[in-house]
């Protein structure tokens, strides 16, 4: 992990939580405050059902809050679309846009994301960019160049200006239980900081690359260890505080 940038690792509940998750909250809160204290921000993106309790509850013991989509529009006719300003209201600092998830079942674009991301930037967010390859274009030897082409993409003009953070999700390492090799996660982590700072100058050198896509406490201390890995996105091992706790603690 590059020494001048604080890592950050970020749960992504997606769509799983209810009020009664909240108690994952206090547990994790309780031991980031009982604990050695944590060499990490750490951020949770809750449904944006709890958003506002995951926020006001983990104010004091430094979890921050974050969305996990925006509509690139301040308001207006969306229905069912949240925005970047009332994700901001409800206490996020945060939100995640461009998941593969997104990207996959609601058929977001580069365009549409990099709309997104601005409108985080517009609302005082600091947006999670994320990209990644899926299995078949790992496979076809062209992973470098899809994800090349997400950031150009993806990542406002304003990239260099604003705090923007990345997110690497090789899709097929998303909940399947595998990741790619370390030697392939720190080449990648070099390209996209490579693109970076090439766009971006002395900002890109700075800019956090996390790593997403079955990153679990097994794995954690080894990959947040490589260079250019900046902290994590953690879907499934985020929802349980001790499982998150231990992730967090491998920084
Ligand atoms: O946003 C998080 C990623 O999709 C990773 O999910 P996962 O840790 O369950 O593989």
């Amino acid at each position: 992990m590059t020494t001048t940038i604080s890592p950050l690792i970020a749960g992504n509940w997606k769509m799983n939580g209810l009020r009664a998750s909240l108690e994952e909250i206090s547990a994790l809160a309780s031991l980031l405050t009982t604990g050695e204290a944590p060499r990490a921000l750490v951020v949770v993106c809750p449904p944006a059902t709890i958003l506002h309790a995951v926020a006001s509850s983990g104010a004091t013991s430094g979890i921050l809050a974050g969305g996990q989509d925006c509509h690139p529009a301040a308001s207006g006719a969306h229905t069912g679309d949240i925005s970047a300003g009332m994700l901001a209201d409800a206490g996020a600092q945060f939100v995640i846009v461009g998941h593969s998830e997104r990207r996959t079942q609601h058929g977001e674009t580069d365009e549409l994301v990099r709309a997104k991301a601005e409108a985080a930037m517009g609302a005082g967010l600091k947006p999670i960019i994320c990209v990644g390859e899926t299995e078949s274009e790992r496979d076809s030897g062209e992973a470098e160049s899809v994800v090349a082409r997400q950031l150009a993409g993806s990542i406002p003009d304003a990239g260099g200006q604003h705090e923007v953070i990345v997110a690497y999700e090789p899709v097929w390492a998303i909940g399947t239980g595998r990741t790619p090799t370390n030697e392939e996660i720190a080449r990648m982590h070099a390209s996209i900081r490579q693109h970076l700072v090439e766009r971006f100058g002395e900002p890109g050198q700075t800019t956090r690359i996390l790593y997403g896509g079955s990153m679990k406490p097994m794995n954690a201390r080894e990959i947040l260890s490589l260079e250019n890995v900046n902290g994590g996105l953690v879907g499934g091992a985020s929802l349980l505080a001790k499982d998150f706790y231990t992730i967090i603690s491998a920084v």
